[in-house]
C-alpha cells in the first residue's frame, strides 16, 4: 500500500481534480470525440503525474478514476484508480515529463483541423498575429510514430525542445501540446485548433501572406510577458522579460 505524506495527498488530490475537469474542456472546444485524446498534469515538485484511464467515456471522467503514474509511465500501486489501464499515450507523456522538466502538462487531440494537417505532414505557416502570440512561430510537424513505446514521446520532445510552439503535429496521427501545467497545455490544444482551421480557409481564398520574422518575435514577446494580468513583479530594467523565451506559460 502506497502511503502518501498528507501534504503530497492534498498535491495529488488537487492535481486529479484539475486534470479530470480539463478533459471537459477539450470537449468543450470540440478537440475530441468518443475517447479520443486525452490530458496529463505533473504533480508539482513530484516525479509523479496524473493521467486518465484509457478508453472511458468522457462524462464518467472524476478524480477518483484518474491515475496516478511514476515518470516511467507506471501507475502507482495502492493509489485510487491504479486498477485500471492508464491512456494508451502515457508513454508518451512520460516521456515527455522526463526529458522536459519544464512541462507540467500534456494534452492529445485529433481535433480536425490541426489533424489534417498532421495528415498532410505540412507545418502550419505563420501567416497570423495570434500564431505569433501563442506559439511564437509556424506549428511544426513531429514524425511518424506508431503508439505503445517511447516513438511518439521522442518525437514531441526533439520536434519542441528549443522551440518556441507549445504544439506539434505527430504525422498522420494529429497534435500533442505541452504547457507549464495541463491548463496551459489544453489552451494550447484550443488555439492550436483555432489557428489551424483559419489558416486552412484562408488558403481557400489564395495563399496567405507570411508576417516578417522580427515582428513574430516582438509579438511573441509581448504576448508571453506583457498581455494578460501579469504577475505583480519588482521594478525591473524596462524591457527585461521575466522569464527565458524557451520558457512556456499560458
Ligand atoms: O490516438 C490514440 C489512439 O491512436 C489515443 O490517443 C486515443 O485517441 C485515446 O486513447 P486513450 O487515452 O483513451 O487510451
Amino acid at each position: 500500500m502506497n502511503t502518501l505524506t498528507p501534504e503530497l495527498e492534498e498535491r495529488v488530490a488537487r492535481t486529479r481534480q484539475e486534470v479530470a475537469d480539463l478533459h471537459a474542456e477539450l470537449v468543450r472546444y470540440g478537440l475530441v470525440v468518443w475517447t479520443a485524446g486525452n490530458v496529463s498534469g505533473r504533480v508539482p515538485g513530484t516525479d509523479l503525474f496524473v493521467i486518465k484511464p484509457s478508453g472511458v467515456s468522457y462524462d464518467e471522467l472524476g478524480p477518483e478514476n484518474q491515475i496516478l503514474c511514476d515518470l516511467d509511465g507506471r501507475p502507482v500501486s495502492g493509489t485510487p484508480g491504479a486498477e485500471r489501464s492508464p491512456s494508451s499515450d502515457t508513454a508518451a507523456h512520460a516521456y515527455v515529463y522526463r526529458h522536459m522538466p519544464e512541462v507540467g502538462g500534456v494534452v492529445h487531440t485529433h481535433s480536425p483541423y490541426a489533424t489534417a494537417w498532421a495528415a498532410r505532414g505540412e507545418p502550419v505557416p505563420c501567416v497570423l498575429t495570434a500564431m505569433a502570440d501563442e506559439f511564437g512561430g509556424e506549428i511544426p510537424v513531429g514524425p511518424f510514430a506508431i503508439i505503445g513505446d517511447d516513438s511518439i514521446g521522442r518525437g514531441i520532445v526533439e520536434t519542441l525542445s528549443g522551440h518556441r510552439s507549445r504544439a506539434v503535429l505527430m504525422r498522420n496521427h494529429g497534435p500533442f501540446t505541452i504547457g507549464k501545467d495541463a491548463r496551459d497545455a489544453v489552451k494550447a490544444a484550443a488555439m492550436l485548433e483555432d489557428v489551424a482551421r483559419t489558416v486552412h480557409l484562408s488558403r481557400q481564398l489564395g495563399e496567405p501572406l507570411p508576417i516578417d520574422p522580427s515582428h513574430v518575435d516582438s509579438l511573441f514577446d509581448r504576448y508571453q510577458n506583457v498581455y494578460g494580468q501579469q504577475p505583480a513583479t519588482t521594478p525591473s530594467t524596462p524591457g527585461a522579460h521575466s522569464l527565458e523565451p524557451s520558457q512556456h506559460h499560458s
